[in-house]
């Protein structure tokens, strides 16, 4: 396993940093011989069928999964489970109506979990911190509202502001678009991207639909079956790459700036790729969640 960590042309460490490494269930591998330097300030999408290990990614990088093999480091330092560098935004679940808990609140534990500790003394240090990563995303007026009362977007907005409020280096998104409509999805990830840009936070966003955040992204990491492709959105969201790395014939479209993947469900599922796309999806970034 290798101890060391690279550093780019710039003198700078990567924000995250994969070395030859390896991850299997039993006998399935989800990809193998995975190198990736992701650096400060950068924006990476992680793309890929159900079950093509995207979560599985985060987890190994959130430090709650062990690589198989190959080595993961986060800033310089091997990943591990509470990682202050690392915030995350986890799959979105809708947050019980009834969930005694305030917006701030939700925020706050972004905060204990971290590195400033909830003594007496720190309450005043505590609060400021909350409000700030309240304001940053702009929840101010329903701040103090009880999560399970507020909109998708809202309760969105309010995860994003405890993933940053502990100022971290990485940012982990799992889905954080999924079931926003258009508005929201713009306003969630104009959020993220004015972070890494100001911050130098990097950024690694798993979702089924590379269109809404298409300008923002930097490369691709592309996961199918075992395989996985790394670069620009131009240098991998082609008919080539898409085709070899499904096995089988994919299309892609530019219809007025949006990507559109073609491929038919029979031949995805006949990869057996650990669940392929929902039913009725195709190959999916066919259209923005309405
Ligand atoms: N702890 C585990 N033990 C065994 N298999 C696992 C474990 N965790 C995940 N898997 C399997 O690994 C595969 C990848 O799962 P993962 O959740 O990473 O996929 P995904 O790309 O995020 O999928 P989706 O798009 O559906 O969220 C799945 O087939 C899953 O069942």
């Amino acid at each position: 396993m290798t101890t060391t960590s690279t550093t780019t042309a710039t003198g700078t460490t990567p924000a995250v940093e994969l070395r030859e490494t390896c991850l299997s269930f039993g006998d399935r591998t989800l990809w193998s011989n995975l190198n990736l330097a992701v650096q400060q300030g950068e924006f990476l999408a992680v793309l890929g069928p159900n079950g093509s290990g995207k979560t599985s990614l985060l987890k190994v990088l959130l430090g709650q999964l062990a690589p198989t093999s190959g080595s993961v480091r986060i800033a310089g330092t091997p990943a591990r489970a509470g990682n202050a560098n690392v915030g995350y935004v986890p799959q979105q679940r809708s947050l019980d109506e009834g969930l005694p808990l305030r917006g701030r609140d939700l925020v706050g534990l972004g905060v204990d979990g971290q590195r400033w500790g909830i003594g007496l003394r720190d309450r005043a240090k505590r609060r400021a911190i909350v409000d700030s990563a309240i304001a940053q995303v702009g929840a101010q007026a329903y701040a103090d509202s009880p999560i399970g009362s507020m909109s998708g977007g809202e309760q969105q907005r309010l995860r994003i502001a405890q993933a940053l409020v502990g100022d971290p280096k990485v940012l982990l998104c799992d889905e954080p678009l999924l079931s926003l409509d258009i508005a929201n999805q713009h306003r969630v990830s104009d959020l993220i991207d004015r972070r890494r840009r100001q911050h130098g936070t990097a950024v690694l966003f798993v979702t089924h639909e590379i269109n809404p955040i298409l300008p923002l992204v930097d490369r691709v990491l592309y996961l199918v079956d075992g395989q996985f492709r790394i670069g620009t959105p131009d240098e991998v969201m082609t008919a080539e790459v898409l085709s070899e790395l499904y096995r089988t014939e994919v299309e892609v479209l530019h219809v007025r700036g949006r990507l559109v993947v073609v491929g038919t469900g029979d031949a995805i599922d006949a990869l057996g790729s650990g669940g392929g796309p929902r039913p009725g999806e195709g190959v999916h970034h066919t259209e923005d969640h309405a």
